[in-house]
């Protein structure tokens, strides 16, 4: 039994021998505590007569295996152990995939070498084919012009102006026609649409139908200023124009001052 220690421990001293800088000292070391007080098995007691035997028989096999259960086998040393070699220093996943093919198989009996031991692949974004790769859709110059309008269109409005409050005034039922109370829905001829053109007392038609659209200025997303181009005129097309989706029958119902008809000079 003591035999075989001893053949552990000169492998281990050839360890150091051998030592490479980036080796992992063994472990338990060599003169640890744990290899001091491992348990005794019944084979050492029989030690010297175990030294004697030259053929190997039931009781030293049973006390290697006692053995090597309560200690690992010494490392090999790290010049044994086939190291991988990257091309150029770094991998991609092709090349890891060739090269973990390329590994030599292990002979029956040699230690693999440890995960520890072997060199960490980097990997190379390079390699990775074009279209798998994740990219923003490029931008054009048609797109970017777009969004700089359509920043540029965006309104802040002040506060009590949103969607909300507009809907919350006109949901309260007050008419907002600027029509002398219960007067019927008007007819409305262009000459007289022109004459109301500015911001206190601003007309449109969308339609064929007219609205007052002065209580709307602050609350229109798109700002006074656009809004105030139909103002005086038939605003249809340039309603259409921005947006066609909007319901602007629902949106000014409280606006409605009545219907454009033939006359005047167009
Ligand atoms: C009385 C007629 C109009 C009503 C009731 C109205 C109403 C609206 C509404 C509800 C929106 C929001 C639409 C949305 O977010 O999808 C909007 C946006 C807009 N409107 Fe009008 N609009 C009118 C006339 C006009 C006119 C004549 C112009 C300009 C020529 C105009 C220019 C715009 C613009 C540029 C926006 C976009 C604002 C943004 O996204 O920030 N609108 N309008």
């Amino acid at each position: 039994m003591s035999f075989l220690l001893r053949k552990i421990l000169s492998l281990n001293s050839a360890v150091e021998v051998d030592h490479d800088e980036d080796a992992a000292p063994a472990f338990p070391a060599l003169d640890s505590a744990q290899r001091a007080n491992r348990p005794q098995t019944e084979s050492d007691e029989n030690d010297e007569e175990h030294n004697e035997r030259s053929t190997v028989d039931e009781s030293l096999v049973t006390a290697t295996a006692d053995l090597s259960r309560v200690y690992m086998p010494p490392p090999p040393p790290p010049s044994s152990v086939p190291r991988r070699q990257s091309a150029g220093g770094s991998m991609g996943p092709a090349s890891i995939v060739a090269s973990a093919r390329a590994q030599p198989t292990l002979q029956s009996g040699t230690t693999p070498p440890s995960v520890l031991e072997r060199p960490l692949p980097k990997f190379n974004f390079s390699d990775i084919a074009e279209p798998t790769r994740l990219a923003a859709p490029p931008k054009t110059a048609q797109t970017t012009a777009a969004q700089a309008r359509r920043r540029r269109e965006k309104v802040a409005l002040e506060p009590g102006f949103s969607q909300l409050d507009w809907a919350t005034l006109k949901n309260s039922g007050k008419d907002l026609s600027g029509r002398a109370q219960g007067l019927q829905p008007m007819q409305i001829t262009l000459e007289e649409l022109r004459m109301h053109s500015t911001k206190e007392d601003a007309w449109t038609t969308l339609g064929g139908k007219v609205y007052n659209i002065s209580p709307y200025l602050r609350y229109h997303p798109g700002g006074v200023k656009e809004l105030m181009r139909c103002a005086g005129r038939d605003g249809t097309r340039l309603f259409n124009l921005t947006h066609m989706w909007v319901n602007y029958e629902r949106l000014l119902s409280n606006c409605f001052v009545g219907y454009l008809v033939p006359g005047g000079s167009s």
